[in-house]
């Protein structure tokens, strides 16, 4: 029987759309299109092979999860690669789909895990715990450096002894995507794998809540409680969604007490200090800080670095230490970021057949970033300065006096003014803590000099260039 494919897909995208990050859906969900849809099996093309591994490797799940919900348990996903652009052949791949059944949770209408039943969930078990603890996440696969050093030894100590430290609860937060939900989420696949037996269960605090506006309507909130006493360990995501629920965070209070007096671990995520925490009961904030509060900083250069390296090795990927270099100083706000643009760098390289080099990476970060002037960061500056006045980058952070780090300094400041959004404050910062008048003497400095030493101009305009073209 032949079904309409685009609305089979359209159908397909609401549901994909709801699991996958926006620019992720953009990047790979888009460029698809549907081909065929008969005998439960969807055909839909892709633009090329590494396309089609991409999604296979990466999507597998997101894509399974979406015709099931739209065409039944039956259903099986075909590929048809483009082998050459411009020309229309294309090589049909067959991929069967699905090998297991869907949660009877699973509400292929709207497409989201409807509220599962505390007892309906144990026999659900594997796909629901599946479905929440992302099995990449793992200690592995997450980075360590100054930025995040005390949240994830912590983190791995819970992971060997959960329940066992002082460490009960364990409180991570941070500010977006720096990795709060990876780290839970690998203390909880490190557990899964280390001690079979325990009951771990990842949620976020958003799903909790709304499992428990489901129970409460379907007179279940005994049995909601009962299921999640029975944890083994709990990791509790995004806790900042409980402000002002006030129910929900009485019966998570008394979860919290019964697992805690049982000797079970309770990880929890939240985007700000547990005293900085508005709308929550002051009985479970002290709580919060009986065990330990870590926290995750933004990440720093060779950070950045190390994590294109661990992501591009992990996909196979080669790309050319100046990108990397470029990508890591030009994303410094946050890693869920620099992901975005590297996956993009590799969809526009795959898309348009090209290799991975500077020249693309700058055209790709222009169209995300699209004020890029502004987004040049302090590193980067100091670097390009340091490079350009041959001093070492350390030395424009330290008190030394001689005059050539002193200019370089200085004029590193002044660019620091010039091409971001930092207060002076926060470049006196970046350059060994000095206050906000020194910066202000630096570029008032550098103006005087460039109006009366010809060569001192013409330096700072060769500079001015350099640092602009990175944005070109
Ligand atoms: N130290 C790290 N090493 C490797 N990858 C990381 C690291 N930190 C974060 N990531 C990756 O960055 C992305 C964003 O991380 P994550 O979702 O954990 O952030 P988050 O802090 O939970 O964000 P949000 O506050 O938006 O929920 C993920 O893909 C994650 O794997």
């Amino acid at each position: 029987m032949h079904i309409d494919c685009e609305t089979v897909w359209s159908d397909c995208l609401r549901v994909i759309k709801d699991n996958v990050a926006e620019q992720s859906f953009n990047t790979w969900f888009q460029p698809i299109v549907p081909l065929k849809c008969a005998d439960d099996v969807l055909t839909i093309q892709v633009p090329s092979q590494f396309f089609y591994e991409w999604l296979e490797e990466h999507y597998v799940h997101v894509l399974k999860k979406a015709i099931i919900a739209v065409m039944g348990p039956k259903a099986r996903l075909e590929y048809s690669v483009i082998v050459d652009r411009g020309n229309s052949k294309s090589s049909p791949l067959s991929v069967s789909l699905p090998n297991r059944t869907p949660s009877k949770n699973y509400n292929a209408n709207s497409g989201k895990d409807e509220y599962i039943s505390p007892f309906q969930l144990k026999s659900v078990d594997s796909f629901y715990q599946e479905s929440q603890l992302n099995p990449n996440n793992t200690f592995d696969s997450y980075i360590e450096g100054d930025c995040n050093r005390l949240a994830r030894s912590a983190g791995y100590a819970v992971a060997q002894k959960p329940g066992v430290t002082s460490f009960n609860p364990l409180m991570l937060y941070g500010g977006v995507g720096l990795g709060k939900t990876h780290l839970v989420q690998a203390i909880g696949n490190e557990i899964k794998n280390n001690l079979s037996d325990r009951f771990v269960l990842y949620v976020s605090s958003e799903k909790f809540t709304n499992q428990f506006i489901d129970a409460l309507r379907n007179n279940k909130a005994q049995e909601f409680q009962n299921f999640y006493m029975q944890v083994d360990i709990l990791i509790i995501d995004d806790v900042q969604f409980l402000a002002g629920k006030e129910r929900t965070q009485e019966i998570f209070f008394h979860i919290f007490n019964h697992l805690h007096q049982a000797g079970k671990q309770i990880v929890m995520t939240s985007d700000c200090p547990p005293r900085d925490l508005k709308g929550l009961q002051e009985r479970l904030l002290s709580r919060f800080k009986w065990g330990l509060t870590a926290d995750l900083q933004q990440p720093d250069y060779e950070t950045r670095v190390a994590i294109i390296q661990r992501k591009m090795q992990s996909d196979g990927i080669y790309i050319p230490e100046n990108v990397i270099e470029y990508l890591a100083y030009s994303v410094d706000t946050n890693i869920r970021e620099l992901e975005g643009v590297l996956i993009s760098l590799i969809a526009h390289a795959s898309l348009n057949r090209v290799d991975i080099d500077l020249e693309l990476a700058k055209q790709t970060l222009k169209n995300i970033v699209h004020d890029i002037e502004t987004e040049v960061g302090i590193d980067y500056i100091q670097k390009t300065v340091a490079e350009f006045f041959k001093v070492e980058v350390a030395s424009l952070k330290d008190k030394i006096r001689k005059k050539e780090i002193v200019i370089a300094r200085q004029v590193a400041m002044y660019f620091s003014k010039e091409y971001t959004n930092h207060s002076l404050k926060a470049i006196g910062y970046h350059f060994g803590g000095r206050d906000h008048s020194t910066v202000i003497h630096a570029v008032q400095s550098v103006n005087d000099m460039m109006d009366t030493n010809a060569s001192f101009k013409a330096s700072v305009e060769e500079l001015k260039k350099k640092l602009k073209m990175r944005s070109v």
